[in-house]
């Protein structure tokens, strides 16, 4: 299975299954791409790892004798015959340091394909066992390095597609994230501990109670606001896709080409020319899209174009903007009008376009810059506005748990409005923080867990 992690990684994520996922074994994996380049790092990690790895490594003492944190360069021989495999350094983590906290050595190698396969099957030979995707980050998160909210930022890092989206995972695995639900976390507390004294004691001996409803409001507004963000978590992190659509001729591949700054669509004066849809990536004011240029529309009794038309409608249909070029030469009675359509009018160079109309020219490139900050406008449409403090989420996973929270919340908060018995609000607060905890990985079941690591390369 490809790994889901991002789209350049050429590793494959093994799905992960719990059982072998011993944690006393000894684990190693290359850490960077299975590629050809200058420098390539191994992990291994695991108690015991440096006497094993002595084996098969030219300065067995310096390695079992190195401090913290230091390095020692060396060669990586074969046991058996004595050969030189690679030099390399060695970075060494004694217990409770480094990554994940236990026991590790990470070899900076050549990066050279030939020689890590040979490296990697001289660890495998001498009892070390493969890692699997997301182990390493899963032993971190076992021994207490982060929680599940900063693991989950960690791949989210890797795959970030724009400078914001991965701004926001460094927040998150600096534990932006993991502070904010703890802050939730103990106002429900106090919360849930002023109820349990009510229902522990009888009500004689306690002086009036009155019920801490404001607090529990900050708690749901706060709850609601972090779920929120995880459409502008989604919008930076997996980007949006925008669809050039139109008449034949409108310019649809000129404006597609002046937008990547590349000649990658035919240009011709000929309706009709584009069939097959393309793509590509770009980003308009920092927000990763992908753009299609499309067979123009029209009514076609030859089937090849027709195919082509039918594809830019699905393609219209899943579309989060449909940018509809209109030919201002060519007068139009109708075009596309709805919710996410942005309508732009093209070839302002030959013809005036509509009053307060968005006008371009895609070949003298007049309008561009207006017209990319009107879809970047459009795209951000509707999303709540998130300061530079603000804590955003990329998860959907995250996102549901904070739902489930919040909701829990408003219906404790309804009950002490309606005066209901005490314990059935309290029923309800633990059940948000329940939510919580399963955000976090305090409670979150295997099978969840596994989910999470398992969409992780090997190697992180
Ligand atoms: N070589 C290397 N670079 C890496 C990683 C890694 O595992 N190895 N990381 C992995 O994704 C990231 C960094 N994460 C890390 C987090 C903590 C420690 C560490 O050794 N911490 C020290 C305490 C440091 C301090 O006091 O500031 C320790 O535990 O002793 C290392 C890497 C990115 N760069
Ligand atoms: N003067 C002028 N000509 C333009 C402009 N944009 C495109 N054209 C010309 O219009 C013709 C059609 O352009 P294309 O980009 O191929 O149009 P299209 O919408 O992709 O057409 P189909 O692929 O057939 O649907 C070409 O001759 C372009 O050079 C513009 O802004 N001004
Ligand atoms: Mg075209």
């Amino acid at each position: 299975m490809r790994c889901s992690c991002c789209k350049v990684c050429r590793h494959y994520s093994i799905l992960l299954d719990m059982e072998s996922y011993n944690t006393d074994d000894i684990i190693y994996a290359l850490a960077t791409a299975w590629a050809q380049s200058a420098l390539a790092v191994i992990r291994v990690s695991g108690e015991g790892c440096r006497k094993a790895l002595g084996e098969c490594f030219s300065r067995p003492k310096a390695l079992l004798q190195a401090k913290n944190a230091t390095l020692v360069h060396g060669f990586i021989t074969d046991g058996q015959n004595g050969e030189n495999l690679d030099e390399v350094v060695a970075a060494v983590y004694t217990h409770g340091h480094g990554y994940t906290l236990e026991e590790s050595v990470e070899f900076t190698c050549h990066g050279s394909l030939p020689g890590l396969q040979k490296l990697l099957a001289l660890f495998k030979r001498i009892g070390l066992r493969p890692a699997q995707g997301g182990e390493f980050t899963f032993r971190a998160f076992l021994h207490g390095r982060m929680d599940l909210t900063q693991a989950e930022a960690v791949q989210e890092l890797v795959a970030a597609q724009s400078p914001r989206s991965q701004a926001m995972a460094l927040s998150r695995l600096e534990g932006s994230l993991k502070d904010r639900i703890s802050a939730v976390k103990e106002d429900l507390l106090v919360v849930l501990a002023a109820v349990e004294v009510q229902l522990d004691y009888a009500e004689d001996e306690l002086d009036e109670f009155v019920f801490p409803l404001s607090r529990l409001q900050e708690v749901e507004i706060a709850l609601e606001r972090l779920a929120s963000s995880y459409s502008v978590g989604r919008l930076y992190g997996q980007g949006a896709r925008v669809v050039l659509a139109g008449a034949t001729n409108a310019g649809k591949s000129s404006l597609f080409n002046l937008l990547l700054k590349q000649q990658r669509s035919i240009v011709s004066a000929t309706k009709g020319t584009t069939r097959d849809y393309i793509e590509a990536d770009c980003s308009f004011e920092g927000i990763p899209v992908r753009l299609y240029d499309t067979a123009g529309l029209r009514e076609s009794s030859d089937t090849i174009e027709a195919e082509g038309i039918k594809r830019t409608e699905q393609l219209i249909d899943q579309a989060d903007l449909v940018v509809y070029l209109v030919d201002s030469t060519e007068v139009q009675q109708s075009y596309r009008s709805d919710d996410k359509t942005l309508v732009v009018f093209n070839k302002s160079d030959l013809a005036k376009a509509p009053q307060g109309s968005l006008s371009v020219s895609a070949q003298s490139g007049e309008g561009i810059a207006a017209l990319a900050s009107a879809i970047a406008k459009r795209l951000r449409q509707g999303l709540p506005t998130t300061g530079e403090d603000q804590v955003v989420i990329e998860s959907e996973r995250q996102k549901v748990l904070l739902l489930q929270a919040s909701e829990a919340v408003q219906r404790a908060i309804a009950l002490v409005e309606l005066d209901i018995p005490l314990d059935i609000v309290a029923a309800e607060l633990g059940e948000a923080m329940q939510s919580l905890g399963e955000l976090t990985g305090e409670v979150t079941p295997a099978d969840i867990l596994q989910k999470i690591f398992s969409g992780f390369c090997v190697g992180k």
